[in-house]
């Protein structure tokens, strides 16, 4: 007799939950992918000094508000298709965040900022930890409304089931920025907490997070408490003076795997057992338009699981090493994008990957 009950494969496995992300490396279903439409040359703030690259301040100083130029965010989008394309042969959903206007003009009762910026890097402002979603409280005026155009989707995963943290609004006034050329000091005070999500790793029940000029202690300690005692989070030392999201400086690949820029990243006992590879130099000519970040995004590489890893197509060195590491490579074209801030993790934000909080990093206690 023919067995009626027999269902195709897959669909008495359990329902997918619509967030669940602790790593950086499991296997990655379901991914938001930014989007540079409407973006603007962000509105100029001093503090912005110690971290965009000298070639973009004068541009910024000028231009803020502006639209971001049409023939090269032309080219980044197509390379942000061309990512969305190759996610879904790979059989990774990708969501996109709302078309907003980034263009406009808006302030608060204390400052205001000539426009916005984009919503190009949803790794910089949002954090998946678990099946939480962490709205960042960023510390760039030009980027308070930033989340706008990530609400739908936020409110779709509350809705299914998701948790929704959004970190305290922060006020923004001139008490949290320290202006000048305070050597060795970080842009933002302690005034009120602040952070920017990119300058945090997952490691299963692990955080690392580095001190930055868009992320103070204060910030740090929220989200310690926030997540509360299932979860560690650690900061530690990295070599940048310019120093604004962790992710060109360090790169978790697969448990064990951590690919670092050989001078930033600065040895930590977390790590102790584990291998490291110093990312070969960037192939960027010298000459390519980089308005926010240096060519060392090469490294922003996104993993689709502890194998498998997008690499910008023409980074030969990295690919020749990873691929030596026992990688598997895909290669995307990205450059442009790169112009913009970031590559392959910067501008995605993974909600749904497969496992839950392993222990990862070495601790005395688990050893
Ligand atoms: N999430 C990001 N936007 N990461 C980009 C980090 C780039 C890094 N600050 C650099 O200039 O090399």
């Amino acid at each position: 007799m023919r067995d009626d009950t027999r269902q195709p494969a897959g669909q008495n496995r359990e329902p997918r939950p619509a967030v669940n992300s602790y790593t950086e490396w499991d296997p990655l279903r379901e991914v938001v992918v930014g989007s540079l439409q409407n973006g603007a040359f962000p509105g100029w703030q001093e503090s912005m000094a110690r971290v965009v690259p000298d070639a973009a301040q004068q541009v910024f100083r000028e231009r803020g508000g502006t639209p971001l130029p049409a023939g090269l965010v032309k080219a980044a989008e197509e390379e942000l298709e061309g990512l969305v394309e190759v996610l879904e042969d790979h059989g990774v959903t990708a969501v996109r965040p709302d078309t907003v206007q980034h263009q406009t003009p808006f302030g608060t009762p204390s400052w205001s900022s000539a426009g916005g910026l984009y919503a190009g890097m949803p790794r910089d402002l949002l954090m998946v930890v678990g099946d939480a979603i962490i709205e960042a409280p960023m510390s760039w005026r030009s980027r308070y409304h930033e989340v706008d155009a990530f609400r739908s989707l936020i409110k779709s995963y509350f809705r299914r089931g998701a948790r929704w943290l959004p970190a305290p609004r922060p006020q923004l006034t001139d008490e949290l920025y320290r202006t000048g050329d305070a050597a060795g000091e970080w842009a933002v005070t302690e005034f009120e907490p602040v952070f920017d999500a990119a300058d945090f790793l997952r490691f299963g029940r692990d955080l690392v997070v580095q001190r930055s000029h868009v992320t103070n202690a204060f910030g740090i300690d929220w989200v310690r408490r926030s997540l509360g005692p299932e979860f560690r989070v650690t900061v530690v030392d990295t070599d940048d003076p310019h120093a604004m999201h962790i992710d060109a400086t360090m790169a978790p690949l697969a448990p064990g795997k951590l690919l670092v820029h050989p001078k930033r990243y600065v040895p930590h006992p977390l790590f102790d057992g584990w291998e490291i590879l110093p990312a070969p130099a960037p192939t960027l000519p010298r000459d390519w338009p980089m308005y926010f970040c240096s060519p060392w995004v090469s490294m922003n590489v996104l993993s689709l699981n502890p194998e498998t890893v997008l690499v910008e197509r023409q980074e030969q060195p990295l690919i020749d090493a990873l691929t030596a590491w026992g990688f598997r490579c895909v290669p995307v074209d990205f450059r442009h994008v790169y112009t913009f801030g970031g590559s392959f993790h910067c501008v995605t934000l993974d909600t749904v990957r497969d496992g839950g909080t392993g222990r990862y990093l070495s601790w005395p206690e688990d050893r």
